[in-house]
């Protein structure tokens, strides 16, 4: 059955209740209940997510409305792609007032919605919408875009999202998307917005009610250690609730109890460790409430929450390859946790480690990696300060190698992640060995 197509009108009431009826159930597209529905849900976003989307996302959907299938092998975009796309470029000059108007419309017409967001929205307002048109976007893309909106959809879980929010929200951003790209909505348009949001919002119900079977929506974490390394740097310490599974090389969400549902994504500073504990570097940051929160306010005895773990920057152990990693100023932090995991395996690979800073002062952790680099033959730590170095961090690399046959990881600000993947594209590393966490999403992040 196709999606219904509804009408856009001036007010924005494109679209008629109901037009999706979420299931709550994880679908049965797959064994383990995280499957795709039907349709070629694409995924996008690159390696791993760092989508701390903030609020819920009401979308609902149903399974009968599948996308269109992306035309094979020819690389070419589907049909519905192509009108997304036209709806895209049509609304990017005005990406600010559709967003405004997507949050007024939602609230205005589902007040019930509003204690999901935080009192202040100026943070992070159009996380939950950016993450809803990146996802459109790549429709075609199902590989990462499954792995995006499953991520999205357990991440949800902790704004207390269910699956009977998602058709207010898919309603409203209709609402807000035929209001503004009138130069090419049509009904094929419209029906296509909806096939698309149908099968978004069903990944992300499926993988949230998945989730719920096994793990809790969000942690309690006790603060045990509140280290200030720097004026602006906290090394924090929590030791969580219940156990806290994760990986090396993921990041989770945390809330403080100052900010309440606003929430930003640190990286994991150390491996599992066998006492439960966790670790974070938190840099705080001009204006950012929960960054300063944790440096200058938190304390031990304090307790935040965490959301689940996330992100696939972490290590592949089928493989011998050699680990190249940088890590800029708090991006040291995962790194560190990914050198401790080569060190629990037996460090039969070699890690070469590229760790940036502004100044000298800014190595808040050298001490830290030096002694891990005495206790292990395998690796090597090269401090890069900017004062010194004639180019930034990445520039460094061009000294060293040959770095082809090495599996690389970046963590840091997003343009040493940029520079970084162009300087290891030019030395030959495959796209393939690098990783990294969205740049996208680390733009909405750390603050
Ligand atoms: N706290 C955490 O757990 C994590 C933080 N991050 C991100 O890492 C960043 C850390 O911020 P800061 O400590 O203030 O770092 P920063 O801005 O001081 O930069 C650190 C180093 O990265 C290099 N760098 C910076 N911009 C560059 C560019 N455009 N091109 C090439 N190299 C560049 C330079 O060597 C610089 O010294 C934040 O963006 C944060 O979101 C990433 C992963 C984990």
């Amino acid at each position: 059955m196709d999606a219904p197509t509804t009408t856009s009108g001036e007010n924005g009431m494109s679209g008629g209740d109901n037009w999706f009826t979420p299931r709550k159930t994880p679908s049965d597209a797959s064994p383990d209940g995280q499957g795709v529905p039907d349709g070629p849900l694409s995924t996008v976003p690159h390696t791993t997510g760092r989508a701390d989307t903030g609020p819920p996302p009401h979308v609902p959907v149903q399974r009968s409305a599948p996308a269109q299938q992306p035309t094979p092998d020819t690389g070419k975009a589907s049909p519905d792609a192509i009108l997304i796309r036209r709806t895209m470029a049509e609304i990017a000059p005005v990406a600010d007032k559709v967003t405004s108007y997507f949050y007024a419309l939602l609230f205005v017409r589902h007040p019930e919605l509003r204690p999901l967001f935080p009192a202040a929205m100026d943070a992070q307002r159009d996380r939950l919408l950016k993450a809803l048109l990146t996802a459109a976007e790549h429709m075609d893309n199902t590989t990462v875009l499954v792995d995006y909106l499953q991520n999205l959809g357990r991440g949800h879980r902790k704004y207390g999202t269910r699956a009977e929010h998602y058709p207010a929200v898919g309603e409203c951003l209709i609402g807000a998307l035929s209001r503004y790209a009138t130069g090419s909505w049509n009904p094929e348009t419209e029906a296509a917005w909806v096939r698309a949001y149908t099968t978004i919002s069903q990944v992300m119900i499926d993988a949230a009610a998945t989730d719920e079977l096994r793990a809790p929506a969000w942690w309690h974490a006790e603060i045990v250690a509140h280290d200030l390394r720097t004026p602006d740097v906290a090394v924090v310490t929590v030791r969580p609730d219940q156990p806290y599974p994760f990986l090396a090389g993921q990041y989770t969400s945390i809330e403080t109890p100052w900010w309440p549902r606003v929430w930003r994504h640190y990286s994991f500073a150390s491996a599992p460790r066998t006492d439960g504990l966790l670790t974070f570097h938190v840099k705080a940051v001009p204006a950012g409430w929960v960054s300063n929160a944790l440096v200058h306010r938190a304390r031990p005895g304090d307790v935040i929450r965490l959301g689940p773990p996330a992100g696939s920057m972490t290590v592949d152990h089928s493989s011998d390859s050699g680990l190249l990693c940088l890590g800029g100023g708090t991006g040291i932090a995962p790194i560190k946790a990914l050198v401790e995991e080569v060190a629990e395996r037996g460090g039969r690979r070699p890690v070469e480690v590229f760790y940036g800073a502004r100044t000298d002062h800014d190595l808040y952790d050298i001490d830290t990696m030096l002694r891990l680099q005495q206790s292990h033959h395998w690796l090597s730590v090269r401090a890069v300060i900017d004062q010194r170095a004639p180019g930034r961090l990445p520039d460094a690399l061009h000294g060293h190698g040959p770095w082809n046959e090495y599996d690389a990881y970046l963590s840091g600000p997003p343009g040493m992640i940029r520079s970084g993947v162009d300087a290891l594209r030019s030395l030959g590393v495959p796209s393939s060995r690098i990783r990294h966490d969205s740049v996208e999403e680390l733009l909405l992040v750390g603050d």
